[in-house]
């Protein structure tokens, strides 16, 4: 560890020095050609590995909302993939970030322990991660090279940046314009090399679903070198519209045909494959529906198949929100029309509302229905996650600072959220884990209505507050962790949202997220054996668990399936789905309740720590190896560690 420790420290030392070096002008070596070419962009631009330019964009409410609306379809396609990586890679410390074509970040999903860090290096939506603006880094860096990249710890331009390593890919549309980029940045110390296989892959899923949306009424001719990879993420699509010219081509199919971005328009399926069209698809027919053999002009061998268009649906509407949007969250469970009907009574009185329940029971969600069903819904949302923000950035974050209040402070001062909720609802999240320190200052905002920022003279402000936790409050006030007088503030009406094990419209729920998240595409619903699957899971991760199987099963979905079934379930979630009951075919229902085991669960768990501790050691503290032993995969047991450190299981 020392000897490795050591040689990462040599290697930091001559980057920084080769970055110093170009930065006077003399001749610096990089470690890759294409690090030398962004340094020296950096340079040009006037960055110093010790200083920016000045300050980086930030793109803020309206703004950042516009910037998010220009690329919605690019963020909708891009939402479950987006999930689904974040799953891969939860609780190691890593954010997965999604940025437009000029590199505004619109999109973040972390883990709390590092999105907390990275807020202050502002990886968060709204920041502008150009290169000209923060030097080398994954997401400006990818942008201009229009490839994938990692940059790692002091690869960084800037210092500020070194802690981190970040891999990132472009997201290309069918027509070779750059969209955006997606990117997944963690600590460097914790930086795997199969983040950047990972990131890759995902861009090329978005790029896939981007180019099944583009070309709905187009023909897809899909191949590969091989036989087997037609029909996999490897493969190459064209796309020829309804005039016989090529609309569109991914990455793969560029590369393998030898295309340019100006034959899109120009050329016919004759000029790529020497036949038509027709003679292609009438030829595929004939061998019964195998994969063509073709030897095209541009080089190689390719096993083709001919994709035709699907017949013109209906687009569905997307919107999110309907009229009234606490209505919209009504699908059927008395528990939940209970609590719709108490908040409804509060609406538009001075009433701070707690919600309490588990984590993804949608309490986040409830909050920005009542924002959206009441008087204030044309006032701004604001919300803050008190889990996600380290200690010492809460006061400021939460209460605003004057210009020059502190060191590192933005120039001009910030209003801190609460002042930006004025006139609308200020959503604290988590609000179990503020500080006792902060406790008292928001309680004084609430008493007085007058915010107070850091160096600065108090404002007045007017606000509703809406509150949510997931711990039980009154136990934090009992063992002195939460003010008395702060809980009795902000519980003026308290609403609780069960789990979705106790929902009785799991069915009306499935529907509704399906119809959130596939709009425009023919998924409808869940096979029956998968939905039995549901009913009998207990979901420990409520709504949003249930969403995530749902969005990777959409993603995985083919262009003209109407339902997501096991097969396109990873092996993993499967696996949980089927835990406990006891089907015996792929597809058949499984136990409506999972038999009681037969020891009890906390002992058996105990036996399972064990068994992990001892992997972990056995194999040096080698996580790969542990997990290799174990027969799990890495993040599971990321995932189990964390868990047992929870319950004190592990000393240290
Ligand atoms: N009624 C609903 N309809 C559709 N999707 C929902 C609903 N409620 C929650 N979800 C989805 O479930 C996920 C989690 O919801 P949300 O963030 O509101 O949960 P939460 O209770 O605030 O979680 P946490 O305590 O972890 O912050 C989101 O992806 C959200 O879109």
């Amino acid at each position: 560890m020392d000897h490795l420790s050591t040689h990462h420290d040599d290697r930091s030392a001559r980057l920084r020095a080769g970055k110093e070096r170009l930065s006077a002008g003399l001749p610096g070596a990089a470690p890759s050609p294409l690090l030398a070419r962004s340094w020296q962009r950096c340079v040009s631009a006037g960055l110093a590995p010790d200083r920016a330019a000045g300050e980086a964009p930030h793109l803020c409410g309206a703004e950042l909302r516009a910037a998010q609306e220009r690329v919605s379809d690019l963020a909708l396609r891009a939402r479950p993939i987006i999930e689904y990586l974040y799953g891969q890679i939860r609780d190691s410390g890593c954010i997965v970030l999604l940025s437009d074509c000029n590199g505004f970040l619109l999109d973040a999903v972390g883990d709390p322990g590092f999105s907390g860090r990275a807020a202050r290096v502002a990886l968060q939506p709204g920041a502008s991660w150009a290169e000209t603006d923060r030097g080398t880094n994954a997401v400006g860096t990818a942008l201009i090279e229009a490839a994938p990249v990692v940059v790692h710890g002091a690869e960084h331009f800037l210092e500020r940046n070194n802690f981190l390593a970040c891999a990132a890919a472009p997201l290309t549309a069918s027509t070779g314009e750059l969209l955006g980029v997606i990117d997944i940045s963690c600590d460097q110390r914790v930086y795997h090399p199969h983040t950047f296989g990972l990131v890759r892959a995902a861009a090329q899923m978005i790029e896939n679903r981007m180019f099944e949306m583009s070309h709905l009424r187009d023909v897809k001719l899909r191949f590969h070198a091989s036989r087997q990879g037609v029909g996999t993420l490897a493969e190459g699509v064209v796309a020829f519209g309804a005039d016989g010219t090529l609309r569109g081509a991914n990455g793969a199919a560029m590369q393998m045909l030898g295309l340019r971005r100006e034959d899109l328009g120009q050329v016919s399926a004759v000029e790529v494959f020497e036949e038509t069209v027709e003679a292609l698809l009438a030829r595929e027919r004939r061998g019964g529906g195998e994969p063509l053999e073709l030897r095209p002009p541009g080089g190689g061998r390719v096993f083709l198949r001919v994709d035709m268009p699907r017949a013109a649906r209906p687009a569905r509407p997307r919107t999110i929100w309907p009229t009234d949007a606490l209505a919209a969250l009504e699908t059927g469970d008395p528990l939940v029309a209970r609590a719709i009907g108490q908040v409804r009574r509060a609406l538009g009185r001075a009433i701070p509302i707690l919600i309490h329940g588990e984590t993804g029971v949608g309490k986040d969600v409830m909050a920005r229905a009542i924002h959206a069903a009441g008087p204030r819904r044309g006032g701004p949302f604001v919300a803050v996650n008190c889990a996600a923000l380290p200690e010492t950035m809460i006061e400021a974050e939460l209460f605003g600072y004057a210009p020059g209040a502190f060191t590192g402070a933005r120039r001009e001062g910030a209003p801190g959220r609460i002042r930006e909720a004025a006139d609308g609802v200020l959503f604290l999240d988590e609000i179990g884990d503020m500080p006792l320190a902060m406790q008292t200052r928001l309680l004084r905002v609430l008493e007085e209505r007058v915010v107070t920022p850091l160096g600065g003279r108090p404002a007045p402000v007017d606000f509703a507050l809406i509150c949510a936790t997931n711990c039980d409050l009154r136990r934090a006030v009992a063992e002195g962790r939460f003010r008395a007088d702060l809980f009795y503030r902000i519980n003026g009406l308290g609403v609780a949202l069960p789990p979705l094990r106790r929902r009785t419209d799991l069915d009306a729920l499935v529907e509704r997220i399906l119809r959130l998240d596939a709009a425009g595409e023919t998924v409808r619903g869940v096979a029956p054996g998968l939905m039995a699957a549901f009913r009998a899971h207990d979901w420990p991760g409520n709504i949003r668990q249930l969403a995530n199987v749902l969005r990777i099963g959409l993603s995985m979905c083919e262009a003209d399936e109407t339902e997501i079934g096991w097969e396109h379930l990873p092996d993993d979630i499967a696996e949980e789905l089927r835990g406990g009951a006891r089907p015996a075919k792929a597809d058949a229902p499984v136990a409506a309740v999972a038999p009681a085991p037969a020891v009890p669960a906390a002992s058996l768990r105990e036996g399972a720590d064990q068994l992990i501790l001892q992997a972990i050691e056995a194999a040096g503290g080698n996580m790969s190896r542990a997990a290799r032993r174990l027969g799990i995969s890495r993040n599971t047991l990321y995932r189990r560690l964390a868990l047992i450190r929870e319950d004190g299981g592990q000393p240290g």
